[in-house]
């Protein structure tokens, strides 16, 4: 069975399985192609970078930053030990993958939720906790070789820029500048996704659509395949060269009470050639709570969101269907149980 799940060894299948064909009204169709505009992290005016960031996420939902100071040189390093990664063996990523009982290390297909999902991803993914480092390392995986080096030093690397871009955006959001530090942002996930070549893209997906559960994501991609939802249609997000995707989560749009909105996104397969993603998820810690930032509260701004924990959020939203108003609903609620049906 484990052989059956695992969509990187099919290179020889000449059809997709029934299990990972979507229903019809759910299957990639026609992308819109839309240029999104590129955002300069190279500069000292952070209440300009700040409202550029505004204007650019309220009409395109994603930004695509360069000068953003990460070297291109480890992003490529990283890429490319990963993809060594994703070409072992089953067997071999999986032992890798099994060192923490409490399973900070885990190596999946398609989604944590496998067993309960009606269709699955063409996918499968890598994903481990990442800070402290010298609280998880060990757990990683150890081959291939200098697997370690080469992803500590990216992690370093995401951190930094991570809250660079986070103080940016709490000043902006008027909250100061460290409101994002310490527990806000003490949880940093690295998730790294293969898609192998599909033999047909149109009634797959790489990845179904959904907003992701965390203040932000920082993503690298090198082939095309991401897609954003925006005025009812899916749009192409295609690299540009060297440049840093950033989008926003659940835990920021409640945080923003609403200002900052997350951002409804899928993958597309291609039958041509494997894709890969290093995504970087920065989430607040087990026991914060979240909620509207309180500055952001008055008589004419009441909260539009519930506080909850954030473990309890992270338990329940899983389990419960990706579908963006089915979540909004269930965070603006305060009837758990009517949410969750
Ligand atoms: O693979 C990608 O480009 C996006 C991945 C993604 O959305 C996720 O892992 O949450
Ligand atoms: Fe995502």
């Amino acid at each position: 069975m484990a052989q059956m799940k695992n969509v990187s060894n099919w290179k020889d299948v000449e059809s997709v399985p029934e299990s990972y064909v979507f229903p019809s009204e759910k299957r990639p169709g026609v992308p819109v192609k839309m240029t999104i505009p590129v955002l300069d992290f190279d500069t000292h005016d952070q209440a300009l970078l700040f409202q550029k960031i505004l204007n650019i996420t309220q009409e395109f939902r994603f930004l695509q930053v360069i000068n953003h100071g990460v070297s291109k040189e480890l992003i490529n390093e990283t890429m490319k030990i990963l993809k060594e990664f994703h070409a072992m063996s089953l067997e071999d990523k999986e032992r890798e993958c099994s060192k923490d009982p409490d399973k900070s290390c885990k190596f999946y297909t398609s989604s944590q939720y496998y067993d309960n999902e009606q269709t699955h991803n063409w996918r499968e993914a890598l994903t481990f906790k990442c800070h402290p480092l010298d609280k998880y390392v060990h757990f990683w995986p150890e081959k291939p070789p200098k697997f370690g080096e080469v992803v500590e030093a990216y992690c370093v690397e995401m951190r930094n820029f991570a809250c660079k871009i986070l103080e940016v955006i709490s000043e902006g959001l008027g909250l100061g500048r460290d409101y994002f530090e310490n527990e806000m942002s003490e949880n940093p996930l690295l998730t790294i996704n293969h898609y192998p070549p599909c033999p047909n893209p149109s009634l797959t997906l790489g990845l179904f659509p959904h907003c992701d559960p965390d203040l932000i994501t920082i993503s690298f991609q090198d082939v095309n395949g991401l897609q954003v939802f925006k005025d009812g249609q899916w749009i192409d997000v295609d690299p540009i060269d060297d440049s840093l995707l950033i989008n926003f989560g659940y835990v920021l749009e409640v945080i923003s009470n609403g200002k900052l909105k997350a951002t409804e996104h899928r993958v597309v397969t291609n039958s041509k050639t494997s894709r890969q993603s290093l995504n970087y998820l920065v989430f607040p810690g087990n026991d914060v709570t979240i909620e509207p930032a309180k500055s952001l509260i008055d008589e004419a701004n009441p909260p539009q969101y519930r506080s909850i924990k954030c473990n309890v959020f992270m338990t329940e939203y899983f389990p419960m269907s990706r579908d963006r108003d089915v979540v909004i609903k269930y965070l603006a609620s305060t009837n758990l149980n009517e949410c969750l049906k």
